[in-house]
């Protein structure tokens, strides 16, 4: 039988214009990388502006905004714009004068148009969630360019509503401001899919060859989030635990060789665990002499990752008695890292390209 019904995207032609009308520019299709965001300075100011923008948010903080505004304003943002000014300003690209994380995030936007070349038809921008380039500014240009179609990528392998699901509300909130808004896909979390497992196994493998030592245990640590958000429901520790074992299977290693830990616990709350730091402090005092450390859920190099990690879980290890640490880098712009993308991207298109 014939489908009557079928639409075939290479055959919808832009609108016409009509009497009085400009001609609507359509029919391309956006692909917008959205990461977490990150502050325009390491000043205090723009300190300020990121961190009341972030912990504003109440899919990041769920108290009652009654409760929790007097602490943010009064005690969050009265001191840590300075204590985390300073962490930003040791990891900061002074070339660029921006944080790593927009770095790498342009980096990989660059690198996703070069690759999708034969899809002339498809725009690739990014995007923060908090902080600039604003996901409401690179919607607008999406739109502004011609698409009619927004295939949105937040960069976050694990879901977590803290995350993944305040991507996905930003950008919607910015298509309430549109009367002609475009069609929207998100891509969905890659915790588990091969591509991913591969490229993080291979990035390993590669980075442990350059090493002078072999790591007795290698640590997977993810981001934490409040264990109240995990035990009503939040999916994100299962799919960091499912990423875990399928790199070990990957990797051909067993849990004693391959761990997971959860680090950058913000407040009093209890978070998800093991705790990071925790566990560096107790494998030195135990008595292992070597680790390295990696970070599947960041799909690029941050604060936490060069800092939180690369400096201070070294400081504890060394502080403990440990010897050798490694900090293996997150995927980025490499070869690895991009194939994942792209492989998600072009799935996500089909029937859209
Ligand atoms: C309650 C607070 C926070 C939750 C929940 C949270 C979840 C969460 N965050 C990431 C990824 C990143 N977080 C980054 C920085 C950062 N995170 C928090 C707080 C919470 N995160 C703060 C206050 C900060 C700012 C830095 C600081 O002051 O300590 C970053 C790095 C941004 C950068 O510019 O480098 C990333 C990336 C995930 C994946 C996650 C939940 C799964
Ligand atoms: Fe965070
Ligand atoms: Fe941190």
């Amino acid at each position: 039988m014939t489908p009557t019904n079928v639409v075939d995207p290479k055959t919808v032609k832009p609108v016409a214009a009509t009497a009085g009308h400009a001609p609507a520019k359509a029919g391309k299709v956006g692909v917008m990388l959205v990461n977490l965001g990150t502050p325009d300075g390491t000043e205090f100011k723009p300190m300020w502006r990121y961190l009341r923008e972030f912990l504003s948010d109440p899919r990041v903080i769920e108290l009652n905004k009654a409760i929790w505004y007097p602490i943010l304003y009064g005690l969050v943002l009265t001191t840590r714009p300075k204590k985390s000014g300073a962490n930003y300003a040791r990891i900061w690209n002074r070339e660029k004068n921006e944080s790593p994380l927009r770095t790498y995030t342009r980096a990989q936007s660059e690198k996703l148009t070069g690759a999708l070349r034969d899809l002339p038809n498809v725009i690739v921008d990014w995007a923060m969630r908090y902080g600039n380039p604003s996901t409401s500014s690179v919607a607008e240009r999406l739109v502004a360019q011609g698409c009619d179609r927004i295939l949105s990528f937040p960069l976050y392998p694990q879901y977590s509503a803290t995350t993944t699901a305040t991507a996905n509300d930003q950008l919607f909130r910015a298509l309430m401001k549109m009367r002609a808004a475009p069609a929207v896909r998100s891509v969905p979390p890659y915790y588990a899919e091969p591509v991913y497992i591969e490229a993080l196994a291979s990035s390993i493998e590669r980075h442990l060859a350059t090493l002078d030592f072999e790591p007795e245990v290698v640590i997977t640590s993810y981001h934490g989030i409040p264990k109240p958000y995990s035990d009503k429901g939040d999916p994100y520790r299962a799919h960091c635990l499912d990423t875990t074992r399928l790199l070990r299977e990957k990797l051909g290693w067993d849990e004693n060789k391959l761990i997971t830990t959860f680090q950058s616990r913000f407040g009093a709350q209890e978070w998800l665990q093991p705790y990071t730091d925790k566990t560096v402090e107790k494998l030195a005092k135990d008595g292992i002499r070597s680790i390295a450390i990696v970070n599947p859920g960041f799909s690029v190099d941050c604060i936490e990752t060069l800092d939180e990690i690369g400096r201070e879980a070294a400081e504890t290890f060394h502080h403990a008695g440990g010897e050798n640490f490694a900090h293996i880098p997150c995927l980025n712009d490499s070869p690895e890292g991009m194939a994942v993308i792209e492989a998600m991207v072009r799935r996500e298109l089909s029937g859209w390209v």
